[in-house]
C-alpha cells in the first residue's frame, strides 16, 4: 500500500493503474447489489455508483432517486459484505471500506401548470375505490413517512366532502395566511405543508353549500397554495406533493386526475372481496388518464388483538397481493388494523409521528421508499431516449 502519511495533496494524486482496476471491480460489485424498493440491480436504474481510494479506506457512494435516509445503515452493510471478498487480496487488501447513501429526487416532466404548482416536483396522488378503506389515513402517514425519509412534503387534502386532515394533523380551527390577497400560505404540521379545505370551511359553512363551493375551492386550493411558501428550503421546492383525493372513481376524481400532471397514484384497499372490486376500478381509471399505478396499500390487512398480540386476517388474505398481481402493478404493503394507529389519527398525532421508529411506522416508511421509487422509474421512462451508438 503507498503511503499517503508523506503528501497533503491527495486530490491531484494519480490512483495506481492496479488500485483502480480493482475500484472498478469494488464499483462492479455494488452495481449488481439490488435496490430494496425496486428490487432491479442498481446497474439497471439510474443509480449512480461512486467509487474511492484515500488513506487506507475505500469509499464508496451511491446515489438513488428516491428518499432513503433509514437505508443507509443497511446499504453499508451490504456493500461491506459484498464487497469484503473482494478486499482480501490485491492491492486494496485489507483496506476499511466506508459507504454513504445520497438520494437525488428528480422531477416529473409536466406542460403548463399553474405558477403555484411549479415548486412540485412530483404529485402522488392516494385514491381509493371507495370509502372508508383508510385512504385518509393512509395519505397523511405516506406523507410524513416520505418526510422522515428526508424529502420536503406537502399534503393536500382533496377530499372534499370529508376534510380529516385538520383532525389527524391537530390543525383544527387553523386557517392559513393569506398573500396578496389571493394566494394561500400553507400550514405547517409535523414538518408536512398542508392545505385542506377544512381550513377555510368553517362550522358555520351550511352543508347545501358545501358541495358546490367544494369543487370550486378545491379549484381555488389547487391553483392558489404557494406551496414555495415556508419550507425553509433555499429553492422553495417541494420534493412530494401528496394528494388526499375524494374516495371514489368519479368525475371528480377523473378531473382533478387530469388537471394537474399526477406522477403517480397509490391505491388503498381493504383485503374483502368487494373493496379489492372498487380497488380495481381505481387502477383503470388512473390508467384510463396515463397516471402510473405506484402500488396498492393493503390496509387493516391483520387483526392485532390488543390483549393477547396475536394476528389473524379476518377480511381474508392475499387479495391485495393477487390484484396487484394480475393487474400488473403491485403490493406496496400491508398494514395491520390496529387501534393505535386509528387513536394517534384521530388524536392529531399520525402514527409516524407519534411513534416514528416503531413497526407500523417502519411499514409506512417502507412504502414510502417503494412509492417514491416507482415515480423515479416512472419518470426515468419520460425522459428515455434510445441511445446512440458509435459504429
Ligand atoms: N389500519 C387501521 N387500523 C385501525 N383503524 C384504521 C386503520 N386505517 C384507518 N383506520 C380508521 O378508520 C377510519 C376511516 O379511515 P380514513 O378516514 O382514513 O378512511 P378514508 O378511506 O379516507 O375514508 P373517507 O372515504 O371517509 O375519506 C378512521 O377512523 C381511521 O382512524
Amino acid at each position: 500500500m503507498t503511503d499517503h502519511h508523506s503528501h497533503h495533496d491527495h486530490d491531484h494524486e494519480e490512483i495506481p493503474a492496479d488500485i483502480q482496476r480493482q475500484l472498478e471491480q469494488v464499483a462492479e460489485v455494488i452495481g449488481l447489489l439490488e435496490d430494496p424498493a425496486t428490487g432491479l440491480p442498481l446497474d439497471q436504474l439510474e443509480a449512480e455508483i461512486e467509487v474511492g481510494f484515500d488513506e487506507g479506506t475505500v469509499y464508496t457512494g451511491v446515489t438513488l432517486g428516491y428518499p432513503c435516509a433509514s437505508a443507509q445503515a443497511s446499504w453499508a452493510e451490504r456493500i461491506r459484505t459484498a464487497c469484503e471478498p473482494l478486499l482480501a487480496e490485491g492491492p486494496l487488501a485489507g483496506a476499511e471500506i466506508q459507504s454513504d447513501l445520497f438520494f437525488d429526487i428528480g422531477r416529473t416532466e409536466t406542460g403548463e401548470v399553474p405558477e403555484s404548482l411549479r415548486a412540485v416536483k412530483n404529485i402522488i396522488a392516494v385514491a381509493s375505490g371507495k370509502g372508508g378503506v383508510g385512504k385518509s389515513t393512509t395519505a397523511v402517514n405516506l406523507a410524513l413517512a416520505l418526510a422522515a425519509e428526508g424529502a420536503r412534503v406537502g399534503l393536500l387534502d382533496a377530499d372534499i366532502y370529508g376534510p380529516s386532515l385538520p383532525t389527524m394533523l391537530g390543525t383544527e380551527g387553523l386557517r392559513p395566511e393569506v398573500k396578496g390577497g389571493k394566494f394561500f400560505v400553507p400550514v405547517a404540521a409535523h414538518g408536512l405543508q398542508t392545505m385542506s379545505l377544512g381550513y377555510l370551511l368553517t362550522e358555520d359553512t351550511p352543508a347545501v353549500w358545501r358541495g358546490p363551493m367544494a369543487s370550486g375551492a378545491l379549484n381555488q386550493m389547487l391553483t392558489q397554495t404557494l406551496w414555495s411558501e415556508g419550507n425553509g428550503a433555499e429553492d422553495g421546492e417541494l420534493d412530494y406533493l401528496v394528494v388526499d383525493m375524494p374516495p371514489g372513481t368519479g368525475d371528480i376524481q377523473l378531473t382533478l386526475a387530469q388537471k394537474v400532471t399526477l406522477s403517480g397514484a397509490v391505491i388503498v384497499t381493504t383485503p374483502q372481496d368487494l373493496a379489492l372490486v372498487d380497488a380495481i376500478k381505481g387502477v383503470e381509471m388512473f390508467r384510463k388518464v396515463s397516471v402510473p399505478v405506484l402500488g396498492i396499500v393493503e390496509n387493516m390487512s391483520l387483526h392485532t388483538c390488543s390483549n393477547c398480540g396475536h394476528r389473524e386476517p379476518i377480511f381474508g388474505a392475499g387479495g391485495g397481493e393477487q390484484m396487484a398481481a394480475d393487474y400488473g402493478t403491485r403490493l406496496l404493503g400491508q398494514l395491520p388494523l390496529a387501534m393505535s394507529i386509528r387513536e394517534q389519527a384521530d388524536g392529531g398525532k399520525p402514527t409516524v409521528a407519534a411513534e416514528p421508529e416503531g413497526e407500523v411506522a417502519t411499514l409506512y416508511r417502507e412504502i414510502a421508499r417503494k412509492a417514491a421509487a416507482q415515480v423515479w422509474l416512472a419518470s426515468e421512462d419520460d425522459a428515455a431516449f434510445p441511445e446512440i451508438e458509435e459504429v
